[in-house]
């Protein structure tokens, strides 16, 4: 291994071409270097690794695609229409590409939209879809009959988890009937509550959008004596926007998510926190996810077209509170100033990093529909494109019963348990005792509102969470289950380091020759 005192490359070539640059290894040079731990145990879920195939199963002749958008609109949307179509056209010479117009009653109630590169040409510059999107309207039979009428073989379908919901039911449909139609999914949803996957597009550009509503409410509150400046922002349930816009903005002094019980009155209630912040600083920012503190509220019993709850406006009904507090408890004169930029966060077109995004789930749901895969949803788990099945097997709980550092990480990669649940049927959330909300509560210096049994109990309900990565903040909401859900090619074995290993270095490669 040796030569003028250098050691020699170590190069690994497998069956299938592939090289692997290795790694030196200490038992190179030290021979009978005893293991002390051998783990042989399952290595977690794995997904298929987007990307272009060898084996294609469609003629450029015989496709006819369609794409339908659905649910609340997201920054990116249009990008995601155009890519799908130029790389039909320009990938695989497919010329018959058709928009279903309003969502997915448009099947069977609306015309379609013959879609061309030059009449997506410009649309990415654009916010919402041009496309249009409806909630409710889910028919699976009206929808499929159409399909088939229309004779559409590929269908994409943009949209969040009530969509993908839709997807699957049709998907289980076109199977029972036997066609020859692929169904493919593209997440979307601003609020960033999609599991399994990293971050759905559109959430980047909303985070940045808030900042401007968050920069006027800083403005606005400083200007004036006791001024308090409150932003609402999306998110049903989930807490993302929020969190990533104050982590953003550093203006904020108090961010409040759906994850997060709050109280208002008495020791450590926001109302203290408030009159702290007013005496010491002479006014402070709030930011509130639109599903805060709903258990505060009187339970709406209203739902949308798709059935998600209505909820009530809890940015107007804690700004009342605020305002009753001081002036009749505290007699104190404050100015708030709510700011409501709910819509104009998602109606903007996406910025230069969610384009990019849309550009490869674009074009990897392309690949994928062209190979002939169906019932997936495109997404980026751990850094790659990957094809997800609507049907996900979960990983249910990790043992964590060894303590931290190095025998708890061989402990926490065996699997307890699992079960099957489709891919929108969980919701991810903000965990709030993982790294990110702790960071946070640290850069806000706000009150964590949660007594010390309520973080061991949640802790426990969100086990697992370590091994995860610094550099890619938003994995680290996804500590209880995504962890374990690596991308095929990703964390194999060892002593098989041929195909899997040189993943990294030849993705084009890796196709289909993945177990
Ligand atoms: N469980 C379900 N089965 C079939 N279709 C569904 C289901 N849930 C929602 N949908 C349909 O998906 C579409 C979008 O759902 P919605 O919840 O409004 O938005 P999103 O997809 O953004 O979550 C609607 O047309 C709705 O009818
Ligand atoms: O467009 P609507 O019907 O007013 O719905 C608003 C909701 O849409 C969202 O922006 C996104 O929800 P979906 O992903 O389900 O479409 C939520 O944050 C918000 O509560
Ligand atoms: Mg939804």
């Amino acid at each position: 291994m040796e030569s003028n005192g250098i050691s020699e490359q170590k190069i690994v070539t497998g069956d299938s071409g592939y090289i692997l640059q290795d790694v030196p290894h200490l038992s190179d040079y030290i021979p009978d270097l005893p293991i002390v731990v051998h783990k042989d145990s399952p290595r977690g879920i794995h997904f298929r690794r987007a990307g272009p195939r060898q084996k294609i199963y469609f003629e450029p002749d015989e496709v006819r695609a369609c794409i339908v958008t659905c649910g609340g609109l997201c920054p990116g949307l249009n990008t995601v229409i155009r890519e799908i179509v130029y790389s039909l056209y320009h990938m695989y010479g497919v010329t018959r590409v058709l928009g279903i117009d309003g969502g997915y009653r448009g099947f069977y109630a609306r015309n379609t939209i013959p879609l061309t590169p030059k009449v997506v040409n410009d649309i990415h510059k654009r916010g919402g879809t041009i496309l249009g999107t409806s909630r409710g309207g889910h028919d699976t039979l009206k929808i499929v009959h159409s399909i088939q009428d229309r004779g559409i073989n590929q269908v994409y379908i943009i949209g969040g988890d009530g969509t993908q919901k839709g997807a699957s039911v049709i998907f289980e449909e076109i199977r029972r009937r036997g066609l020859k139609v692929v169904v493919a999914g593209i997440p979307k949803t601003i609020d960033n509550d999609i599991p399994v996957i990293d971050r759905s597009f559109g959430f980047d550009t909303a985070v940045e959008e808030a900042q401007r509503a968050i920069n006027a409410a800083h403005v606005e509150a400083e200007s004036i004596e006791n001024g308090i400046g409150l932003v609402k922002l999306m998110g049903r349930y989930s807490g993302f926007i929020a969190m990533y816009a104050t982590l953003a903005s550093r203006d904020v002094d108090c961010c409040l998510i759906p994850e997060s019980p709050f109280y208002l009155d008495g020791k450590g209630g926001l109302y203290e926190y408030i009159e702290k912040q007013l005496k010491e600083n002479g006014h402070m920012v709030i930011v509130i996810a639109e599903g805060a503190g709903q258990e505060l509220l009187s339970e709406s019993m209203q739902q949308d077209a798709s059935g998600n709850k209505l909820l009530q406006d809890v940015g107007l009904w804690i700004s009342q509170g605020i305002k009753d507090y001081f002036s009749k408890q505290k007699k104190m004169t404050i100015n708030l100033k709510y700011i409501d930029p709910t819509y104009m966060i998602r109606a903007v077109p996406g910025n230069a990093s969610d384009n990019v995004y849309c550009t490869l789930l674009a074009q990897s749901v392309v690949h994928g529909a062209m190979a002939g895969y169906t019932g997936f949803t495109s997404g980026l788990v751990n850094g790659r494109q990957t094809y997800i099945p609507f049907y996900v097997s979960y990983s249910l709980a990790y043992d964590r019963t060894a303590s931290s550092s190095f025998p708890f990480r061989i402990v926490a990669l065996e699997l307890t348990g699992s079960f099957l649940f489709r891919i929108n049927e969980k919701q991810h959330k903000v965990v709030i005792t993982d790294r990110m909300w702790a960071r946070l509560l640290s850069s806000t210096n706000q009150p964590s509102f949660i007594t010390n049994k309520e973080v061991i109990e949640d802790r426990k309900e969100h086990i697992s969470g370590e091994e995860k990565n610094d550099e890619n903040p938003n994995d680290e909401n996804c500590a209880d289950v995504d962890r374990k859900e690596h991308i095929s090619g990703e964390e194999k074995n060892d002593e098989n380091p041929n195909d899997e290993n040189c993943a990294d270095v030849a993705p084009e490669n890796v196709n289909d020759s993945i177990p």
